[in-house]
C-alpha cells in the first residue's frame, strides 16, 4: 500500500431542486439534478495506530476536527459497519477549500471521501449498494457525493439516478461568505407541494439541450433563502447578465450561486468580473466532472 492515500471530495452543485412533499418526518421529498465541479476538499490518509484528524485549507477556521467531524462520523461508521475488514488507525488530514454550510456540500463531500478512502483500505471489498446505505445515514447528499457524477436524487437523496451522458460544461461558484442555515430555509419555505422535474432529454449530450430543460425547472429553496441572505438575489441577476450564462441559481439551501457556462474562457470572465464587484466573496471556477464521476 502506498503510504498516504488521497480523495478529492468535490463541490456538489442542484442544477434544480424541486421540493415536492412534507413528510410525517418533518423532512421533505425532493427531486434534483445534481453535478459535481472539479473544485473541492482534499482528503489524506496514512495508517496509524488510532484515527485522528488535521484540518488545514482556507475554511479550516471553526471546524471542529472531533469526533462530530463528517469525516471522523464517516470513518467511525464504516468501523462499526465493518469491524472485521476496516484498516488499522487513519491519520486523516483534511484541506477545506470549500465554504461551510454553503450549499455545495463540502461536509457531505468530505464524508464521501472517508468513506472511499475507508473501502479503498479494507481487506476485503464492501458491496457498493452497502456502502451507500451506510452514507444515507451519514446526510441527505452523502450517497450522492460516494457516486459524484450526474445523477437525479429523489426521496430526501437517497433514491439516485446516474445520467448515462451529460454535456461538457464549466462553472462559475460565488459565495457572500453568510453561512445559511439549511432548517431555516425549509422553515421558511411556503408551498411544499410543487410539481416534480420534467423528464430529462435522452440522450442529453448538448449543452442546448440542458438549457431548454433548465428553464423549466427552479430552486424551491431560492425564494426563502434569498429572504434570509439578500445577497443571494443580488448575485444570481449579476451572473445572468455575464456573458454566455446559460444559467444562473442558487445550488442546495444556499448561499452558494453557481453560474453554467459553455466554455473555461467564458467561466473564468464571469468570476473576474464577479471579483471585481465583490472582492471579499469566494469565487470559484471548475468544469464539471461527467458520467465517468
Ligand atoms: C438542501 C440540500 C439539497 O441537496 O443541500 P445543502 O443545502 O445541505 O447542500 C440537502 O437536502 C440538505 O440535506 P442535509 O444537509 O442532510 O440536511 P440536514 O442538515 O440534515 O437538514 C436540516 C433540516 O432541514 C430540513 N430538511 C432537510 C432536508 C430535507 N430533504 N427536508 C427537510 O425538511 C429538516 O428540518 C432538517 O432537520
Ligand atoms: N468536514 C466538514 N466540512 C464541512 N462541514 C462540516 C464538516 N463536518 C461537519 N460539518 C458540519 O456540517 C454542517 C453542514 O456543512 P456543509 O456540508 O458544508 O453544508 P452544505 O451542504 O450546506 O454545503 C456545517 O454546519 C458543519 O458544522
Amino acid at each position: 500500500m502506498a503510504d498516504v492515500v488521497s480523495q478529492a471530495a468535490p463541490a456538489k452543485i442542484n442544477l434544480a431542486l424541486h421540493v415536492t412533499r412534507r413528510r410525517e418526518d418533518g423532512y421533505h421529498d425532493l427531486e434534483s439534478l445534481i453535478v459535481f465541479a472539479d473544485i473541492g476538499d482534499d482528503l489524506d490518509a496514512g495508517l496509524a495506530e488510532c484515527d485522528s484528524l488535521t484540518i488545514g485549507g482556507p475554511f479550516a477556521e471553526g471546524l471542529g476536527a472531533g469526533p462530530t467531524n463528517l469525516v471522523m462520523r464517516a470513518v467511525a461508521a464504516f468501523r462499526e459497519r465493518w469491524p472485521e475488514v476496516s484498516p488499522p488507525g487513519l491519520k486523516l488530514h483534511l484541506v477545506k477549500n470549500l465554504p461551510v454550510a454553503s450549499g455545495i456540500g463540502g461536509g457531505s463531500a468530505d464524508a464521501a471521501a472517508a468513506l472511499r478512502i475507508m473501502a479503498e483500505l479494507a481487506d476485503e471489498p464492501v458491496p457498493v449498494s452497502d456502502l451507500l446505505d451506510l452514507a444515507a445515514g451519514l446526510g441527505a447528499d452523502v450517497p450522492a457525493c460516494l457516486l459524484s457524477r450526474p445523477l437525479v436524487a429523489r426521496g430526501v437523496g437517497e433514491i439516485l439516478s446516474p445520467l448515462p451522458d451529460f454535456p461538457s460544461l464549466h462553472i462559475t461558484l460565488i459565495n457572500p461568505r453568510v453561512p445559511v442555515s439549511t432548517p431555516d430555509v425549509f422553515r421558511r419555505l411556503r408551498a411544499h407541494d410543487n410539481y416534480p422535474l420534467p423528464a430529462l432529454p435522452e440522450p442529453l449530450t448538448r449543452p442546448v439541450q440542458l438549457g431548454i430543460w433548465l428553464n423549466e425547472t427552479r430552486n424551491d429553496l431560492q425564494p426563502p433563502a434569498i429572504k434570509l441572505v439578500p445577497e443571494i438575489g443580488i448575485i444570481v441577476d449579476e451572473l445572468a447578465e455575464t456573458s454566455g450564462c446559460m444559467l444562473s441559481r442558487m445550488s442546495g439551501s444556499g448561499a452558494t450561486v453557481f453560474g453554467l457556462f459553455g466554455s473555461a474562457g467564458q467561466a473564468h470572465d464571469a468570476a473576474s468580473q464577479m471579483r471585481k464587484l465583490h472582492p471579499d466573496y469566494w469565487v470559484g471556477t471548475a468544469p464539471l466532472l461527467g458520467v465517468e464521476g
